[in-house]
């Protein structure tokens, strides 16, 4: 549904409170359905493609008869409609958006802008395919699903981020009586047709919109979601899915039923060395006869506020890993508001505590079995891959020493968390910390395979390749050699006959 509005104009309201025409003539307004509320688009004239976002906390406000003002984080606009009929649609839309989109939970702690661009990823048939395709990840989710038939068996069930519907149509395989499918981004159309290509109507209901703000029908028995995004946390879906236990009946279930997030130190000079050496660039003080160096500081903070994205071998973290837990059973949205994770690393090697990895494990707790999805670097590759973050200032650690100190992650409204780490050996004045942007990582991963980091070998790594060749093969490679056979073993062969006779043919 979309309604046009002919022959309006756009002006920007400066700080100064004057107007600037935007399009410099009179232009068409299309309003059409977004997962937030409205979109409204720019149709004709100079500035086509103008696209504003509005839901209901947009903070808009009537001027006069025919126009509205319309304030965004980053701008301010004032339309001016042709008549006082034209002014009173869009007034319409906006009292729908307020009545249809109440301000909700997920509104309150979400910035409008990351939430459209959030939900206009996930409307992508590419993104969707891009989870779908980690094959570790959804065949991981089929069998958790699968392997606990009892759970699901003439059960309800609900589908927090629905996505494509796989979950839910994994539930119908597991014979689920009734599934709520809730999509809020627009592949909720997508799992729609999935469902009657599949003709499973009677079974899945998909239901467009937020789980913060949707009504269902009944409680369920069971929720099923994959909410994890990097580092576990990022992307704060995992609150929605702790949202969502107001539709859990008393003693329903959670699948995946808890997260584990694990963390270590860990000693890479390579990456660290790549980060630095980046920054480095801002150093020069001719850059084409011009002197960047007053940047250098503010590029070495950008770089090291960057987690970095890809694997790794898991011999380069220094000692074992802390796990935090987040119970999906009992912990509440508040509890991941704030995550304060207490650290203490007892180190098993000597050498350069360069930051601290990441990497999480979901489990799923069901009446038959109970199933893992990890994504550690032990683990084959998913498409959550580790999440490593950096000391601006490493620090040089001796085996049997204690690493002592915090990671803080603060949830901002850019879905996502700022993450502090505190880093101390304790019993000296040694210490380092760093503050990194989740919303910002830095994808490293090459494909390329993660070599074992140096100084690991514990016996010669030539002699350990040879001895894994086939011995077989290399008895066969005989060679003469000053007038004897010897085989790829170096082995001599005592059959000197047949050695002449190779000779002298
Ligand atoms: C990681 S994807 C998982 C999709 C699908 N369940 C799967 O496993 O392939 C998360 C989905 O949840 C949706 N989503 C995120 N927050 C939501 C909310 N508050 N209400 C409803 N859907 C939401 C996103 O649009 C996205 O499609």
């Amino acid at each position: 549904m979309a309604t046009v509005i002919k022959c309006v104009r756009v002006f920007q309201i400066l700080g100064s409170g004057d107007l600037v025409d935007k399009c410099r003539k009179n232009v068409d307004l299309l309003c059409e359905y977004d997962p937030q509320g409205i979109n409204l688009k720019v149709l004709s004239g100079s500035e086509t493609g103008l696209e504003y976002p509005i839901s209901s906390s947009t903070d808009t406000a009537r001027m006069g008869d025919k126009s509205h003002v319309i304030n965004f984080d980053d701008e301010s606009i004032c339309i001016k409609f042709k008549s006082n009929a034209d002014a009173q649609k869009l007034r319409i839309l906006l009292e729908n958006i307020r009545r249809l989109h109440p301000k909700s939970v997920f509104s309150e702690r979400t910035e409008e802008s990351s939430a459209s661009q959030y939900f206009q990823f996930y409307g992508y048939l590419s993104q969707q395919q891009n989870m779908m395709q980690d094959y570790v990840r959804t065949s991981t989710y089929q069998k958790a699903i699968l392997s606990n038939i009892s759970d699901f068996q003439s059960k309800v069930v609900l589908d927090v981020g629905a996505g494509s519907g796989i979950l839910s149509f994994f539930a119908v395989q597991a014979g689920a009586a009734k599934i709520y499918a809730i999509e809020a981004s627009n592949m909720a159309q997508y799992a729609q047709m999935l469902v009657v290509a599949n003709n499973v109507q009677d079974r899945i209901t998909v239901m467009p919109g937020k789980i913060e703000e949707i009504d269902l029908p009944q409680k369920v028995d069971i929720i099923i979601s994959e909410p994890m995004g990097y580092m576990l946390y990022n992307e704060r879906m995992l609150e929605t899915y702790l949202h969502a236990r107001k539709w859990l009946k008393p003693g329903g279930k959670m699948f995946p039923t808890q997260g584990d997030l694990h963390v270590a130190p860990f000693s890479d000079e390579a990456l660290y060395l790549e980060q630095y050496n980046k920054a480095n660039f801002w150093y020069q003080s001719a850059f084409h006869g011009v002197n960047l160096s007053a940047l250098h500081h503010e590029a070495m903070k950008e770089y090291f506020r960057q987690p970095i994205v890809d694997t790794f071998d898991i011999r380069i973290c220094m000692s074992k890993s802390v796990k935090h837990i987040v119970n999906f059973l009992k912990d509440n949205e508040e509890d991941l508001h704030q995550i304060d994770i207490p650290l203490e690393f007892h180190c098993l090697q000597t050498g350069i505590c360069h930051g601290l990895a990441f990497w999480f494990d979901v489990e799923f707790v069901g009446s038959t079995s109970q199933v893992w999805l990890s994504t550690s670097p032990m683990s084959p590759l998913t498409h959550w891959y580790q999440v490593r973050c950096l000391l601006q200032s490493p620090i040089f650690v001796m085996q049997g020493q204690v690493l002592v100190g915090r990671a803080l992650l603060v949830a901002n409204k850019r879905q996502s968390y700022d993450v502090t780490i505190d880093l101390k050996i304790e019993g000296t004045n040694t210490s380092s910390s760093n503050s990194l942007d989740l919303k910002n990582p830095y994808f490293r991963y090459t494909g390329a395979m993660t070599p074992a980091p140096p100084g690991t070998s514990t016996q010669s790594p030539s002699e350990a390749y040879w001895s894994h060749l086939d011995a077989q093969g290399a008895r066969n490679a005989v060679n003469l050699v000053n007038g004897i056979t010897v085989n790829g073993l170096g082995e001599v062969s005592m059959d000197i006959s047949h050695a002449v006779s190779n000779q002298i043919s």
